[in-house]
């Protein structure tokens, strides 16, 4: 919580917030500059990924707007050290944060998504778009990246049972902070400001239609980004301008949007998905057995778990499945070959294993 100390200062005036650099408005930070020197700086001036074309990087920096050429191995919301002379050997910092997801094919590759992202925002409605399978999946994805996430349930105006909504998500993890609201208006504002301070880097990720335009318009206090209803009675139809994927907002934060980032698949997530689900996680160590299936084996703390009414049977189904899709995405084909191959020797193996304990 941020305390208000205003009503102390002299003249019962607020004092002024000092002004944050050009760059410290782009998101610049010490663990960004601790990794330079003054030299560096001034022969290099740091720049950030604002987009990511087919034909180029889009970059900002303090009094710099320039395209650098395509680089796989960069993302938005990147820093690069701006080589004026041969743009394409501009250095990469060492990031805060990445989303990726493996690319499609056969080959394992991964396609950064974005970068340096410090609260990710799952956004959901209090209405049928509501649902804890999916954010367990978006928090996995976060917490794999290294992103803090908060959950976000907008159009509380317009539903009645907000409390209902509020308990299911908190129950999904003691690790995340939960803000019902109304997206519209100057409730973002106000109930955001601890995640949403000038020069943090914030993401809104979630379905369509939840909302995510209309909270980055109002944290902006405008019409920053065109929201759905506009976007309907466009006849150019909704992707056709070709946007900005980090914006800059005035006295706030650097809202990073990139239409890879709204709707994903989770792969090569398994910490993240422990980290969701925490408690199973620490159930399973208790088993009696390394690798128990917590189906039928004895000594299964997870079973034991369900029996005592200390863990939902629907939470358990759900991190099945998850972890399930997470190794279904992560495996290339070859080594889903090997696995289905191998399985049936698996099984004789674990029949004949003996207990790992006790
Ligand atoms: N009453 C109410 N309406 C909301 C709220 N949040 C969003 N809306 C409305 O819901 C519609 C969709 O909102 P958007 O902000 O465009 O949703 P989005 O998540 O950005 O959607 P995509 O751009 O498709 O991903 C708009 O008409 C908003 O005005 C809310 O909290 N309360
Ligand atoms: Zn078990």
């Amino acid at each position: 919580m941020t305390r208000d100390y205003s009503k102390f200062s002299l003249g019962g005036a607020p004092a002024p917030r000092p002004a944050l650099s050009p760059l410290q408005a782009l998101g610049w930070q010490p663990f960004f500059s601790a990794q330079i020197d003054a030299d560096d700086m001034q022969a290099h001036p740091p720049v950030r990924v604002t987009a990511v074309h087919r034909s180029g990087l889009a970059v900002r920096g303090d009094g710099i707007e320039a395209v650098l050429p395509p680089d796989a191995e960069v993302t938005v919301g990147d820093w690069l050290l701006y080589d004026a002379e041969r743009p394409g050997a501009s250095r990469l910092l060492d990031r805060k944060s990445l989303i990726q997801r493996r690319a499609a094919g056969h080959e394992v590759r991964q396609q950064l998504i974005a970068a340096n992202i410090e609260t990710a925002f799952i956004v959901t409605s209090c209405n049928a778009d509501f649902n804890v399978a999916r954010l367990e999946r978006y928090l996995a994805l976060a917490f794999e990246a290294g992103i803090d996430p908060v959950i976000l349930l907008t159009k509380a105006d317009m539903a009645e049972d907000v409390a209902d909504y509020v308990d299911q998500a908190t129950a999904i993890s003691d690790r995340v902070p939960v803000v019902a609201l109304d997206a519209r208006g100057d409730a973002p504002r106000k109930k955001l400001a601890p995640w949403t301070k000038p020069g943090r880097t914030v993401a809104f990720l979630g379905s369509s239609g939840v909302g995510k335009s209309t909270l980055t318009n109002a944290l902006a206090g405008g019409d920053l980004i065109e929201t759905q209803g506009i976007r309907e009675d466009d006849a150019k139809g909704r992707h056709t301008t070709t946007h900005r994927e980090l914006h800059v907002i005035a006295g706030g934060p650097v809202v990073l949007d990139t239409p890879g980032m709204r709707e994903i698949q989770l792969s090569d997530a398994a910490d993240g998905i422990a980290a969701v689900f925490a408690d199973i996680e620490a159930l399973t160590t208790r088993c009696r057995f390394r690798d128990c299936a917590h189906e039928t084996e004895p000594g299964c703390a997870v079973k034991a778990a369900i029996e005592a009414g200390d863990l939902d049977p629907d939470r358990l189904t759900r991190w099945r499945k998850l972890a399930a899709e997470e190794l279904h995405n992560s495996e290339s084909i070859a080594e889903r070959r090997a696995r289905e191959k191998g399985f049936a020797r698996h099984v004789k193996r674990v029949v004949n294993e003996k207990p790992n304990r006790r």
